[in-house]
């Protein structure tokens, strides 16, 4: 799928624009501050519902205004026609449209938008809690396995019910009975998706992790699933007197981590920053790679401020393997980047100050 069209109305410090994408890759190149980043954020919350760089409360709608609504038009680049979505945040919540209608569910718009993202906060996913893992995979699950929110709602809901009884005085066995089955029953669905997920992704990192970072060896990924082997309605009823005594859930799926092994990089403490930013935007380009083996066609690429999170040659190498996908590519920079030579038809500059876009044609 690609974006043809993005309008962004009072998010940081646009209060209007329009911009018109292409296919391949799209550059936006500007001064600090200019709104480069603020382009890309708004892609992501039309995807995620939530900025790589936080979310409604961090600053996202423009200041003294009360409301910010983004829109898009997608070509699903399966031969159906155009999909227009939207989404709008009022003074306190989320409103979002297809084809222009109201639809009751936020996620319903971001089924439509696959977005992947790396910018400088993306080494979270090596070096920050367990939950940017998580959220990895799970993108991922959403966009592909359609039981998977299903489930993973049907966790979430019990797992609050379960926390919610277990802070109480005197605790209905009964009804802590009734929802770990519904947590047990779901969760370890959802385990199984997230376990298969990461033993197809194995090997797609595999072949991208070699070629940005050979010195490092083979890779391995490993899954601790949140809780030990034995099945998750035991370990649930096992933990029953120890989760009182705290008043949370200590074992599931919700405490579920994966981590990268390299041969010649034993833990993860041992990775350089170089690395660790090498490793994430492999993960991401294999996330990338994968969905479109799974879905046939990619996931709309973010990339920002990458020159600067890269050396030269990992910078070409990154974009000789994107220039030459079919992923339509949004990437910020303070300047121009060595666009990849041949590929030159496949590349459009934006060119962003104050808050204006103007395309290079
Ligand atoms: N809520 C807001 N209301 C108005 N302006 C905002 C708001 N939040 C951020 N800004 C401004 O929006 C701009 C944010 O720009 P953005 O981060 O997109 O810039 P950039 O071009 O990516 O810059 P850099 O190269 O420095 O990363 C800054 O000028 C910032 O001061």
């Amino acid at each position: 799928m690609w974006i043809e069209r993005l309008r962004i109305e009072r998010l940081r410090l646009f209060e209007e624009v329009e911009l018109g994408f292409r296919r391949g890759l799209n550059v936006l190149v500007g001064a600090n501050g200019a709104g480069k980043t603020s382009v890309l954020e708004a892609v992501h919350v039309l995807a995620n519902g939530r900025s790589f760089r936080g979310n409604v409360r961090d600053g996202l709608i423009r200041s003294g205004s009360a409301a910010l609504r983004i829109y898009a038009e997608l070509d699903p680049d399966d031969g159906s026609t155009v999909r227009r979505i939207g989404v709008e945040r009022g003074t306190r919540d989320w409103s979002a449209r297809i084809d222009g209608s109201p639809v009751p569910l936020l996620s319903d718009v971001y089924r439509e938008l696959a977005v992947v993202c790396f910018e400088p906060g993306s080494h979270a996913l090596i070096a920050g809690t367990s939950e940017h893992r998580r959220r990895f995979l799970d993108w991922a699950l959403f966009h592909v396995e359609h039981a998977f929110l299903a489930d993973w709602r049907g966790y979430q809901r019990a797992l609050r019910q379960r926390n919610a009884l277990l802070k109480q005085p005197a605790v209905d066995v009964a009804l802590l009975d009734a929802w770990e089955a519904d947590m047990a029953q779901a969760g370890e669905r959802l385990t199984v998706h997230r376990r298969d997920y990461l033993a197809r992704f194995e090997p797609v990192l595999l072949d991208v992790a070699r070629r940005f970072l050979p010195e490092a060896g083979q890779l391995e990924l490993r899954f601790q699933q949140g809780w030990g082997d034995r099945p998750l309605a035991d370990a649930l009823q096992n933990a029953r007197n120890r989760d009182m005594a705290i008043g949370h859930t200590t074992v599931g799926p919700h405490r579920a981590d994966w981590e990268i092994r390299y041969e010649r990089l034993p833990s993860r403490e041992t990775f350089s920053r170089g690395q660790e930013k090498l490793t994430v935007l492999a993960c991401v380009l294999a996330q990338a790679e994968l969905f479109a083996a799974d879905r046939g066609s990619w996931p709309v690429v973010l990339l920002d401020d990458l020159a600067s999170e890269l050396d030269a040659g990992h910078l070409a190498l990154t974009l000789d393997r994107l220039v030459h996908s079919a992923a339509q590519v949004l990437v910020t920079g303070t300047a121009a980047l060595p666009i990849v030579s041949g590929a030159e038809d496949r590349a459009t500059v934006f060119h962003v100050e104050h808050a204006r876009v103007r395309r290079e044609d």
